[in-house]
């Protein structure tokens, strides 16, 4: 039995993480942890692998935390950058075979969008990403268009095209924010889960990719399925095409 911590249990996606837990045959739930929990009472004799679906501020702590606690962790959480990505590695530095594991999204329908974005990216001369969620959402825009923005920017780069056309003659709001290139458009809507949109665009025809996450529980498959490789690639892995493809 593969023993699974939750940070976020009480979320929305911790909720359903525990629920998915309890009708996995080979998981039993250990710690299911709060804000006001401290991270470190997770350790290996109580926890194999630790989930994280918390918040953009709490995550870096939690992580370095986990690592230091020597407990591999599987973190949906948002919020990361370079530099905090950077902070991981260095702290993984100190002990290895252990794993941490990032996934901007769990849903093989965001994934393989993502995937479809890359192999199509060369071939258009304009690319923006929309994402749309529920407003309930504290970070805009979400990891998961971030990361197709920059996979469509290094595709892009890859293939030696320039940036894009656009006449818009000073820098607006309006445009989105600008990710290596990629002009990326946040929507937040009642009714709304998780969806993003990557539009390509060359003359006189559109490439529209379209990836929803109606429900949570779209997120679940891909969650244990990181809960039961974690440790198969030590160090940080981002990305759940690294388990996919
Ligand atoms: N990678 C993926 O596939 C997905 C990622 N997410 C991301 O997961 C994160 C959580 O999303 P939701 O569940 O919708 O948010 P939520 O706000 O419903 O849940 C977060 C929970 O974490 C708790 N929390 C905050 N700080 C904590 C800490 N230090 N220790 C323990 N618990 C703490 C909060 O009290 C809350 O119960 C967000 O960053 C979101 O973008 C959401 C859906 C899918
Ligand atoms: O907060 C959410 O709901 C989601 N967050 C992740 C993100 O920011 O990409 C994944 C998915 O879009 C749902």
């Amino acid at each position: 039995m593969i023993r699974v911590s939750v940070l976020g249990a009480g979320g929305r996606m911790g909720t359903e993480v525990v629920r998915a837990l309890k009708g996995a045959q080979d998981m039993q739930t250990a710690l299911l942890l709060g804000p006001d929990d401290d991270p470190a009472a997770i350790n290996p004799s109580n926890t194999d692998v630790a989930v994280d679906f918390t918040s953009p501020d709490a995550v870096l702590g939690n992580t370095l935390t986990l690592i230091g606690q020597g407990v591999h962790s599987v973190i949906g959480t948002t919020g990361w950058t370079k530099e905090r990505l950077d902070q991981v590695r260095q702290a993984l530095d100190e002990h290895p075979g252990l794993s941490v594991f990032i996934a901007p999204n769990f849903a093989i329908s965001a994934v393989l969008a993502d995937r479809f974005a890359a192999m199509a990216a060369r071939y258009f001369e304009s690319a923006e990403v929309v994402e749309l969620h529920h407003p309930d959402k504290v970070d805009a825009p979400s990891g998961t268009a971030l990361g197709t923005a920059s996979a469509i920017a290094e595709a892009r780069r890859q293939a030696g095209m320039g940036p894009m056309p656009d006449a818009t003659q000073q820098p607006d709001p309006s445009r989105g924010r600008v990710v290596d290139g990629v002009h990326v458009h946040a929507v937040r809507l009642r009714g709304l889960n998780a969806h993003e949109e990557i539009l390509m665009g060359n003359p006189g025809e559109q490439l529209t990719i379209r990836a929803d996450s109606f429900e949570r529980v779209s997120f679940m498959p891909g969650v244990l399925l990181a809960v039961r490789r974690a440790g198969s690639i030590p160090g940080l892995t981002v990305g759940l095409d690294h388990y996919l493809f």
